[in-house]
């Protein structure tokens, strides 16, 4: 579902990804784990058409993030090409990024209307049951700041969903949260991995990864320092930098 064959990524002089090699398979929970300003934000920003990568290749679902390659040469997709490419791709950030003048139903219908020109009363329909699906059928009308933060980040979640995606991105996704209100949030993605969704997560819930993750990577300095299965990371690292990393973090 994502491929990823020597991704750099660099801000001006700072070289953040330094050859990023990765495949994540279908209906896979992929776990994306290492310290602060190693790369893993700037990693999702790319699959998402946040960031365009500098060299390398970046593949969702068989097709070139991007760009339209023809012979040798690579061509920078149109900005309708690149809309085209991102509505396969739901993303959930750290902070909920609601709009906060819309109801909670509202936010979930917005893109299906305004991108895909979708019927008020279809999209209005799908969002009713999504919230339903997060446990906040009873909260459709309520405005963001009426709202706890796992509420928000599960209407959130939401809104992802509501363009029907392929794979979703989940980007720290618990850490604005208190910590009281972290598990109403992974037991929605938790639902969500046993419903078959493709999932990369960018976590720093050990427990979530051990238990539902399928793949996990630990990211140091913009390099995939060691991957595997979440337990076999998590109890026998087998490199330095992952077994530094882990002391500090479980
Ligand atoms: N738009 C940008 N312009 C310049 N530098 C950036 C930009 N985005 C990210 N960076 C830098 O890239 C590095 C990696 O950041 P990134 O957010 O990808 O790390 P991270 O592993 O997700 O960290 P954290 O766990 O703290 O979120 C950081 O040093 C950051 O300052």
């Amino acid at each position: 579902m994502v491929k990823a064959e020597g991704v750099h990524k660099s801000f001006g002089p700072a070289h953040i990804l330094k050859g990023i090699d990765l495949e994540v398979s279908p209906r896979e929970v992929f776990c994306l784990i290492g310290p602060s300003g190693s790369g893993k934000s700037t990693f999702l920003r790319c699959i998402n058409h946040l960031e365009k990568i500098n060299a390398g290749r970046l593949y969702v679902d068989g097709t070139l993030v991007g760009y339209r390659q023809s012979g040798d040469k690579l061509y920078e997709l149109k900005e309708r090409e690149v809309a085209a490419q991102r509505r396969g791709i739901g993303m959930v950030f750290q902070r909920f990024n609601l709009f906060p003048h819309m109801t909670a139903l509202e936010n979930v219908m917005e893109a299906p209307v305004q991108v895909k020109r979708e019927s008020k009363a279809v999209a209005r329909e799908r969002a009713q049951r999504l919230l339903d699906r997060v446990g906040l059928g009873d909260k459709t009308g309520h405005y963001p700041s009426q709202l706890s933060g796992g509420q928000q980040q599960r209407v959130a979640i939401a809104r992802a969903l509501a363009m029907e995606p392929k794979l979703m991105l989940f980007d720290e996704p618990t850490s604005a949260l208190d910590p009281e209100l972290v598990g109403e949030v992974l037991d929605v993605m938790r639902d969500l991995a046993q419903d078959g969704m493709t999932m990369i997560v960018v976590t720093h819930e050990m427990g979530f990864a051990r238990e539902v993750g399928d793949s996990l990577v630990f990211m140091d300095d913009g390099v995939v320092v060691e991957s595997g299965h979440p337990r076999e990371v998590l109890t026998n690292p087998q490199h330095e930098r992952t077994k530094s990393f882990l002391s500090k973090v479980l």
